[in-house]
């Protein structure tokens, strides 16, 4: 039996919970929730996952116990939760599948969550083409690499907006003309909307091409542009990519049903994690 630890028990971890039934009903994979406040969660129904709270400290021996125990630990609890706890799982030698994939783009936790032991999985989320582009992005056939965002408007407003930033975006209604609210690189992007660009940072990690991981993550952060912009007619969240170079010239748009729990989060987030485990779960690098 593969005994897999949930960090993060939201829309990401429920949705997921209900995607491995066929695992989990089978007996073969036996699913673990680290939460902030069990009780909350049960009332809301633990789905049949064994729940256990977390203080949010890496020194919680509760924490540490069912890492110890656990055969992979995945994360979707967000990236704070992923910078305070991630680095102590692959020290523990325990394999880590990161959704907040933001978490990368600070060089602190990124060297720390690439050293080792234990090896880091990274899921391509809500977005996808990474086979093609890491081609291209392997044979230096990429120069320019954009991702643009859209999202209803309401689910970016961020707790360090002024009152009348977040005011002005929650009050875009349909027919209003969308609005850019972030225009720069992936790293200062996942700063201001750590729930909303983790794909930015996956694009850039996706298009890292060869060499020490974490020096060409740091060079494709450069590179990728994001654009992030808020959309009162959003019904779906999308993800427009374009790369190009040398290798030639590739246009990918998502275009996905927000999660009914979470309108930040796409709800092709989960469905893309459960096939990432799958991948983990058989050894196939991911
Ligand atoms: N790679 C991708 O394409 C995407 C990545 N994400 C990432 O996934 C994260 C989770 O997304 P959702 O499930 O929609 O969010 P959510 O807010 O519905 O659920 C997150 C849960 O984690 C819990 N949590 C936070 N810190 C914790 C800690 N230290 N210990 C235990 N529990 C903790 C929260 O209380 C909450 O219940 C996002 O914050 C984002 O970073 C989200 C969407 C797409
Ligand atoms: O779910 C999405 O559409 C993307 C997202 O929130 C993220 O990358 O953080």
């Amino acid at each position: 039996m593969t005994r897999i630890l949930l960090l993060g028990f939201g829309a990401i971890g429920r949705q997921l919970t209900g995607l491995l039934q066929p695992e989990v009903s089978s007996g073969r994979w036996a699913l673990q929730a680290v939460v902030r406040d069990v009780e909350a969660h049960e009332a809301r129904g633990s789905l049949g996952v064994e729940l256990h709270s977390n203080d949010g400290s890496h020194s919680n021996d509760g924490w540490r116990e069912l890492v110890d125990r656990a055969d992979l630990v995945v994360e979707c609890a967000g990236v704070s939760a992923a910078r305070d706890l991630g680095p102590g799982v692959v020290a523990a030698g325990r394999d880590l599948v990161l959704t907040s994939v933001g978490a990368l783009a600070y060089p602190d936790t990124r060297a720390k969550l690439l050293q080792g032991p234990g090896r880091l999985h990274i899921t391509p989320g809500a977005i996808g083409g990474f086979d093609l582009l890491g081609a291209a992005a392997e044979a230096d056939g990429l120069a320019a690499v954009r991702i643009r965002t859209r999202k209803l408007a309401g689910s970016l407003v961020q707790p360090w907006m002024s009152a009348e930033e977040a005011a002005d975006l929650r009050a875009l209604r349909p027919g209003d003309e969308p609005k850019v609210v972030f225009s720069g690189g992936p790293a200062d992007a996942i700063k201001k909307f750590p729930g909303n660009v983790n794909v930015a940072v996956a694009l850039a990690w996706a298009t890292r091409g060869t060499g020490d991981s974490a020096t060409a993550l740091e060079r494709s952060l450069q590179r990728v542009q994001v654009e992030l912009v808020a959309d009162p007619d959003a019904e779906l969240s999308s993800h427009d990519i374009e790369a190009s170079g040398p290798a030639g010239r590739f246009r990918m748009r998502f275009e996905s049903a927000p999660s009914p729990e979470n309108p930040r989060t796409s709800g092709l987030t989960a469905i893309s994690l459960a096939h990432t485990l799958r991948r983990v779960a058989k050894s196939a690098p991911v």
